[in-house]
């Protein structure tokens, strides 16, 4: 039970200079916040970890509150009071949650358009970056800021990112692989629409350490989502929220402007077993196939399992969706082959799973699939159990028709 004595901050007001604004020719402010910067973390530096360990937990000793504050942070929480994740995990955790900070200040920054355009002219130098599913240069900064946050923490062997077309080796003796799509949604950015960093984090396989770099990083990034060590989301929205799973339930954590900690507010978050929402893109209708037209034809009517009206919710931000549905329940889907297995589906529906819901591909569980390639897409069906299950009944309900669509 979260303590009721949650101290209240004042927010400290700062008073533009707006002499200093914009900058002129230097992009770097962007990448400064006001959160403490951290290098190469140590054990030492992180107060209050064990020796590495593996994750196994018991959630019986978990502590969710601390005593002298009314809440525990995301860094408590995995620490020795807490989950106990160990050192090196820790370590980790501490460089993704700074550099979703770092993202969570760019995409809110009032420059972020300028440092777009400015961007954009360096990557379009011989790039085709207009289709619909070139990399947005907020994508590029994003995969950037992901990729030094790996590097600087030391504990990586490998990132594979949905933005590069390969994996990237990074340390030798790193004991953790990270895919992650370091910015879903952003197609939305202009418009201010949620977006959402995505992280999924393996051991490394030692056994394939004696290969080639190029090979052994692709084998490790493509790990069945069963061996996922832990998963996490971080919602850019009117709050940043960082969601995560370490296999003991799935837990979320508000980023606390006045003090740059993240912090515990939605502890063991359970899906409702049913909703009353579906989130689809509905406009492709009739490029569905028959199974998932009648799914949503009935539930929309109330003549489903569950009598009750359903009703459609889509921001077509993978995160957003996916955050609403884990707490509202009901069903948060992209039917046709659009969402990559390695980046999206398998860190999202180990989340879904640890809070009590499922993750499937219309047919099959989805930590269940062996990725064959790296950039692999299908069809995603995640949400409240009873609802996914109904919907499979269907049958038919992945989309074939994928002609590819203007927006
Ligand atoms: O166009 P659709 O099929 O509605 O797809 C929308 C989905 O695509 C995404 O924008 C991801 O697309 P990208 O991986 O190409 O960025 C999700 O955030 C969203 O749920």
């Amino acid at each position: 039970m979260q303590s009721s004595a949650i101290p209240l901050h004042s927010t400290p007001v700062f008073q533009p200079k707006l002499t200093n604004f914009p900058p002129k020719n230097n992009y770097q402010f962007l990448f400064r916040t006001n959160f403490f910067t951290p290098r190469m973390a140590s054990a030492s530096s992180l107060s209050g970890y064990y020796p590495i360990r593996s994750l196994k937990v018991d959630s019986s000793s978990i502590v969710t509150d601390d005593d002298a504050n009314g809440f525990s942070t995301l860094m408590e929480y995995v620490g020795k009071g807490g989950l106990n994740v160990g050192d090196d995990l820790a370590i980790l955790l501490h460089h993704i949650q700074y550099a979703c900070k770092r993202i969570a200040a760019l995409v809110a920054s009032p420059f972020n358009s300028s440092l777009a355009r400015h961007i954009g002219r360096s990557a379009a130098a011989g790039t085709d970056v207009s289709g619909r599913d070139a990399p947005k240069p907020l994508d590029i900064v994003s995969n950037e800021i992901i990729l030094s946050a790996l590097r600087n923490s030391g504990k990586v062997a490998v990132m594979a990112s949905e933005e590069d077309d390969s994996p990237i080796w990074l340390n030798a003796d790193g004991p953790f692989v990270v895919v992650t799509d370091p910015l879903d949604g952003s197609r939305n950015i202009d418009a201010s629409i949620p977006t959402g960093t995505i992280f999924g984090i393996y051991g490394r396989h030692v056994e394939l350490d004696h290969l080639p770099e190029e090979e052994k990083a692709l084998l490790n990034s493509l790990q069945s989502g069963k061996r996922l060590l832990a998963a996490g989301y971080v919602l850019y929205s009117s709050a940043t929220i960082l969601c995560a799973s370490f296999g003991s339930g799935t837990h979320a954590f508000t980023l606390d402007h006045t003090t740059g900690d993240f912090v515990l507010t939605h502890p063991n978050i359970k899906i409702p077993p049913r909703g009353q929402i579906y989130s689809v893109n509905d406009a492709r209708y009739f490029d569905w196939p028959e199974g998932l037209r009648k799914y949503i034809d009935t539930v929309r009517q109330g003549k489903g399992k569950y009598p009750k009206k359903y009703s459609a919710r889509y921001i077509c931000s993978l995160v957003a969706d996916l955050h609403r549905t884990l707490l509202y329940g009901g069903v948060a889907m992209n039917p046709r082959d659009h969402l990559r297995l390695v980046y999206e589906a398998n860190p999202l529906s180990f989340l879904v799973e640890q809070a009590g819901g499922k993750g499937s591909d219309g047919k099959n569980r989805i930590l269940s699939l062996q990725p064959v390639k790296l950039h692999q897409r299908l069809p995603l069906f995640l949400g409240s159990l009873e609802d996914i299950e109904e919907l499979e009944s269907y049958g038919d309900v992945q989309q074939k028709v994928n002609p590819g669509y203007e927006v």
